[in-house]
């Protein structure tokens, strides 16, 4: 098939290059015509592995070509994807000016008719609002085109978005037209060859399916993040609660990870976009409210335990942080509780050795300069590089090389042997046993002599 994407960021990119990957004709468009210039150099403009290899290959076999021209592309496609940016507005709903200036220059060049699908994430009721303003412009252009527009919302995760998109658990398609869903169908049949991935529903019900997954996964987060908060006065160990209850299958394994809160471009603003949706219909959304005041309360826990620690006066104190990236696995910034965290450090006038596998640069660029200017953050070459003379190591993103460190070399190289990990990387007793002092989310405060680890809260006097 012959198809245009629109966007070239984490969706519109990983859209086109599988797509054309499974042998369609692929022209993605972005307004941003240095990542343009980039892409057509093979370059991916972001990090997710296994992504650049798949763009240069399918470049490389002309099935995948870059412009900044919707115009020029829409008289060779007549099938659209739209995947630009949909970011929170000042009151927290989805602000639309991307995807309607899209459907804007669709009904300005559209030349025959065309399925429109949006991938973007966008509030229920807008491919409604996208199939109008394209007719709208075409019927001042005095075109009479067929335009059917499908919802088609994506789920693929940062860092494994490939593998995502190649083996979906489902293929949302959200159409009332027997054609745009046959053409759909069609497209995803590579996809959907051993089981039945594709779901068929109306524009409505795909939209709002994409907000309900991406709230239920952020609600078992801040649930989890709650229920540590209450561990760590218990004096329990939340790792043990969570195998315990993963164990049973109604609630499973995924997405109760404890942490120092959830980040990304997705979970925060669509909780938001969610929350807003219901206001505006005169509903109070209680849980999602509750959901994102944990989150934000989530992203205050290490610098909580950190000033509950020293003291609000971090100005003789320097840190090791490892990761910088939302999660681990991509280069993204966006939201993530490492941002959160600096501010709140930096604010308190401490010093900070970063170290990220992948999101320096991106830290560099994105991070306010006077952090780096004031000498109050700097980057770190290696991971090892980040904790010379530091007071205490700060584990943000759970990256493999951080998972199992070498604690003799941790040990010469820090000031002093502190570890705040807000992942629940380590084992408490190991580090313990290395003479490492250790706070997680939810375990309680582990001190270096074995006969007093005890989970904070578990007796009259906190182990320190
Ligand atoms: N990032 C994810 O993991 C993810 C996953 C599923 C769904 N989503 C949703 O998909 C959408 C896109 O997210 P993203 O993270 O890829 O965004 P992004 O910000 O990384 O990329 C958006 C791209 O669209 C381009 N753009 C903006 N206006 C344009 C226009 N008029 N014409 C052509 N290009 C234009 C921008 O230059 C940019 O390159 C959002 O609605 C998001 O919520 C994101
Ligand atoms: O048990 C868990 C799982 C995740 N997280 C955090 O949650 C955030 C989001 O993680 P993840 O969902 O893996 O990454 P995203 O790339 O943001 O993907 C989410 O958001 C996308 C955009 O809508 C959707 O397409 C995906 O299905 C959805 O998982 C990250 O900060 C993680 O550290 C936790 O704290 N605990």
């Amino acid at each position: 098939m012959n198809l245009t994407i629109i966007g070239t960021g984490y969706v519109g990119l990983v859209t086109g290059t599988c797509f054309a990957e499974m042998g369609n004709q692929v022209t993605c468009v972005d307004v941003d015509a240095q990542k343009v210039a980039l892409l057509r150099q093979a370059r991916s403009p972001i990090f997710e592995p296994g992504l650049e290899e798949m763009l240069a290959r399918n470049i490389e076999a002309k099935r995948l070509r870059f412009t900044t021209s919707l115009k020029e592309a829409c008289q060779q496609s007549d099938l659209f994807f739209i995947a630009v940016g949909t970011p929170p507005d000042q009151d927290g709903s989805a602000d639309l000016q991307h995807v309607l200036q899209v459907a804007r220059q669709l009904g300005e060049f559209l030349e025959r008719d065309a399925v429109v699908v949006d991938k973007s994430t966008v509030p229920v009721g807008t491919a409604q609002m996208v199939k109008e303003t394209i007719e709208h412009h075409l019927e001042h252009r005095g075109a009479d085109l067929t335009i059917e527009v499908v919802s088609n919302p994506e789920f693929l995760k940062e860092g494994a978005a490939i593998q995502d998109f190649m083996k979906p658990n489902r293929v949302i398609i959200g159409t009332e037209s027997p054609g745009a869903r046959e053409r759909l169908a069609e497209l995803y049949a590579p996809f959907n060859r051993n089981h039945q991935r594709l779901l068929f529903m109306g524009t409505r019900d795909a939209e709002m399916t994409k907000y309900a997954a991406n709230a239920m996964l952020a609600t078992k987060i801040s649930f989890m993040n709650e229920i540590a908060h209450l561990c760590e006065e218990l004096g329990v160990d939340v790792e043990h609660v969570r195998q315990g209850i993963g164990s049973d299958e109604r609630i499973g394994y995924h997405f109760i990870y404890p942490g120092c809160g959830y980040g990304g471009s997705c979970f925060p603003k669509d909780v938001r976009a969610l929350s807003q949706m219901a206001r505006q219909r005169g509903l109070e959304p209680k849980i999602l409210d509750a959901v994102e005041a944990r989150n934000r309360a989530q992203k205050e826990r290490l610098a909580q335990k950190i000033v509950a620690r020293y003291g609000e006066d971090l100005r003789q104190l320097s840190f090791g942080l490892w990761g910088l990236a939302f999660k681990p696995g991509t280069d993204d910034l966006r939201e993530a509780p490492s941002r959160a965290l600096l501010e709140q450090l930096i604010a308190r006038g401490a010093r900070i050795q970063a170290y990220d596998p992948v999101a320096m640069e991106a830290a560099r660029a994105q991070f306010p300069p006077s952090w780096f200017d004031d000498q109050h953050l700097m980057l770190a070459e290696h991971q090892y590089a980040a904790l010379e003379g530091v007071d205490a190591l700060i584990l943000v993103t759970e990256w493999k090389p951080f998972r199992h460190p070498d604690l003799a070399a941790m040990g010469r190289l820090m000031r002093h042997r502190v570890v705040f990990d807000g992942r629940n990387q380590y084992d408490p007793h190991q580090l313990a046993a290395a003479g490492f002092e250790y706070d997680a989310i939810g375990r309680g405060t582990y001190v270096t002599d074995a006969a007093l680890m005890i989970p904070a809260g578990s007796g009259p006097e906190q182990p320190r």
